[in-house]
């Protein structure tokens, strides 16, 4: 479930992981919910992700608050770089989303637009920071460029496919370890 502020780039983020594709131009609010479905490959065996896109606006809090409980198992909060700085909304979503969701979730935290590194406001410490906080893992993702958001998505189908059945001999999966392992660093110019 993608969770965050209205324009951060929900529905960028899985357009692009969903297509491959970049919605440009005019910024179309989402209305409610919606959902995509894709399948993918995690070490031979298919997973299928059913990825719901919640409206970020304040009138439709009500409408994802009675889906928290029904999405299972991720819930990707996603921020905006170029945005404002960390307050108080933020700690107040990702606060939600622990009371709200079920025991034994993945939250993810994501900051989005990281193409606009000239107009950033949050520094990638500082959301490294907030996840450390939270206990969640964390990486800065690019909807437009694409960086990270395969990995963000991968890593989760990971994660449930480990839930679903580990095989004997395979180690315990860890989403935070494996992000961290995978993730393209932002520098102050743009990417690594
Ligand atoms: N430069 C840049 N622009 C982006 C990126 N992701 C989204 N946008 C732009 O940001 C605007 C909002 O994107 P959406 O994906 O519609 O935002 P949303 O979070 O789904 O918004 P709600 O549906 O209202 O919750 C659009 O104009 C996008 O083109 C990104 O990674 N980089």
């Amino acid at each position: 479930m993608l969770l965050g502020d209205s324009g951060v780039g929900k529905t960028c983020f899985l357009v692009r992981f969903k297509d491959g594709a970049f919605l440009s131009g005019t910024f179309i609010a989402t209305v409610g919910i919606d959902f995509r479905n894709k399948i993918v490959a995690v070490d031979g065996v298919k997973v299928k992700l059913q990825i719901w896109d919640t409206a970020g606006q304040e009138r439709f809090r009500s409408v994802t608050h009675a889906y928290y409980r029904d999405a299972q198992d991720i819930y990707i909060y996603i921020y905006l770089i170029t945005g404002y700085a960390f307050c108080d909304t933020d700690r107040a979503w990702l606060t939600e989303i622990h009371e709200y969701a079920q025991q034994d979730v993945v939250i993810m935290l994501l900051g989005n637009k990281a193409d606009m590194n000239n107009e950033r406001v949050i520094k990638q410490e500082e959301g490294e920071k907030l996840a450390r906080e939270y206990g969640v893992p964390f990486m800065e993702t690019s909807a437009k460029t694409g960086v990270n958001v395969e990995l963000a998505f991968l890593a989760v189908a990971k994660e449930l496919k480990h839930r679903a059945g580990r095989q004997p001999n395979e180690p315990k999966f860890r989403i935070h370890d494996y992000i961290e392992s995978q993730k393209k660093k932002t520098s102050c110019c743009g990417f690594l």
